[in-house]
């Protein structure tokens, strides 16, 4: 879509992460004038990606901005992170902590950069959300400042101007406001809110339910089925986040089901082909080291699995898969157990619960 940019002032910004998101927002970063740099652990990406604006590994056709530089392979110095207005983590949700603790040292002082964070996803081990992770490396004050993107944003779309919206939000909303003046151009609209908890929720879930969508195409399902689950798993992502200590109505947002509908449809998603893959029959072992990228949903389920079993909240769709995932189910086997159970009410929120999220924001200092 090409269409005048709006002025927005020029940013200082660093992309942490090379792969198809961390590029694809560089590249819209850049093309919106401002001055980025992106980082990779790797020398081989820095040195082909200053030469010839191409990313070696991902979105291999695209020319990327002009307005980009390559860094790395040591993480940026405390004097180049406070030069920046924005630094952007678009590293997977299970690298996220590591690189936190090697910026630690760097994330202190005065007029600190706005951190964003776009990996949907939950830690394994501690099954905590990206606003924990934050908080347990930096401390409550930058997390209270942290800023997340979630919502229907393939990477490759992006890169080709398709229109495309997102979700922006943070416990301190005039930071997602500026966040989201950074990013908004005519053809990446940017929504404000205030629950990043429900928007990482939202964002992290809907992953788990496209592999259950792919695994029922794989199997030869067709359209009534995928309705099925894209509905059904959205009444299981608001259930389990508003447990949590979320809004509901992030779920219906961009972040929810715009995001839900999205993976669940397009083979495009990582995840999706995951399931579909599941569904055809292959292991998870040979699928996850032929996939090329990450899939969020396969390590997220782990997390979102002892979520659900501390909450005691009822989550059949999200077991289900972490059951063939994890503990050997096979795929029709599980199908055909989701479809016997008896008939439910089809609506029902928790009236109670929330006590993730206030352990949480007493951990930032906001109980
Ligand atoms: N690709 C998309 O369309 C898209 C859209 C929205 C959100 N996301 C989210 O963005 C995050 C990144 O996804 P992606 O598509 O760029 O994944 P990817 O697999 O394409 O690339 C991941 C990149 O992160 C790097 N990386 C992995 N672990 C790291 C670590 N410990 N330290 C430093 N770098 C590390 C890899 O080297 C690679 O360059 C994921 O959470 C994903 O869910 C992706
Ligand atoms: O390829 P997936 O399944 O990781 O999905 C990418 C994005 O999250 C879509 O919004």
């Amino acid at each position: 879509m090409d269409m005048p940019s709006s002025p927005t002032p020029k940013s200082k910004v660093l992309v942490l992460g090379s792969g198809n998101f961390g590029s694809c927002l560089a590249d819209h970063l850049g093309n919106s004038d401002h001055e980025v740099y992106i980082w990779s652990r790797h020398t081989s990406f820095v040195e082909h990606f200053n030469l010839h604006h191409r990313n070696p590994s991902y979105l291999k056709d695209h020319v990327f901005s002009s307005n980009i530089r390559a860094v790395g392979p040591s993480i940026p110095d405390k004097a180049m992170i406070h030069q920046m207005d924005v630094v952007l983590f678009a590293i997977p949700t299970q690298g996220v902590r590591e690189t936190l603790a090697k910026l630690r040292s760097s994330l202190v002082g005065d007029n600190l950069p706005l951190m964003i964070f776009v990996n949907k996803g939950i830690e394994t081990n501690t099954h905590a959300l990206t606003l924990e992770i934050i908080a347990d490396t930096c401390g409550g004050d930058i997390a209270r400042a942290a800023t997340f993107i979630s919502g229907p944003s393939f990477a490759r779309e992006i890169v080709r101007r398709q229109p495309t919206s997102v979700s922006v939000a943070s416990l301190t909303e005039s930071q997602a406001q500026r966040a989201s003046e950074i990013f908004h151009q005519p053809w990446f609209r940017c929504y404000t809110g205030g629950d990043p908890i429900g928007l990482e929720l939202a964002g992290a879930l809907k992953n788990v339910y496209a592999i259950a969508a792919g695994m029922a195409d794989g199997l030869g399902f067709e359209n009534n089925t995928r309705a099925s689950l894209i509905t059904r798993g959205l009444a299981e992502m608001t259930r389990i986040g508003t447990a949590y200590g979320a809004s509901p109505l992030t779920f219906l947002g961009l972040a929810g089901v715009g995001d839900l509908f999205l993976t669940c449809s397009s083979p495009t998603s990582r995840n999706y082909t995951v399931g579909y893959r599941l569904g055809k029959g292959e292991a998870l072992e040979d699928i996850i080291k032929t996939l090329g990228s990450v899939a969020e949903g396969v390590t997220t389920a782990k997390g979102l699995k002892k979520i659900i079993d501390e909450m005691k909240v009822s989550a059949c769709i999200a077991n289900g898969i972490y059951e063939v995932l994890y503990e050997g189910k096979d795929v029709k086997t599980g199908v055909q157990e989701l479809m016997c159970r008896p008939p439910s009410r089809e609506l029902d929120l928790p009236d109670e619960g929330g006590e993730h999220a206030k352990r949480l924001l007493g951990k930032l200092g906001m109980d």
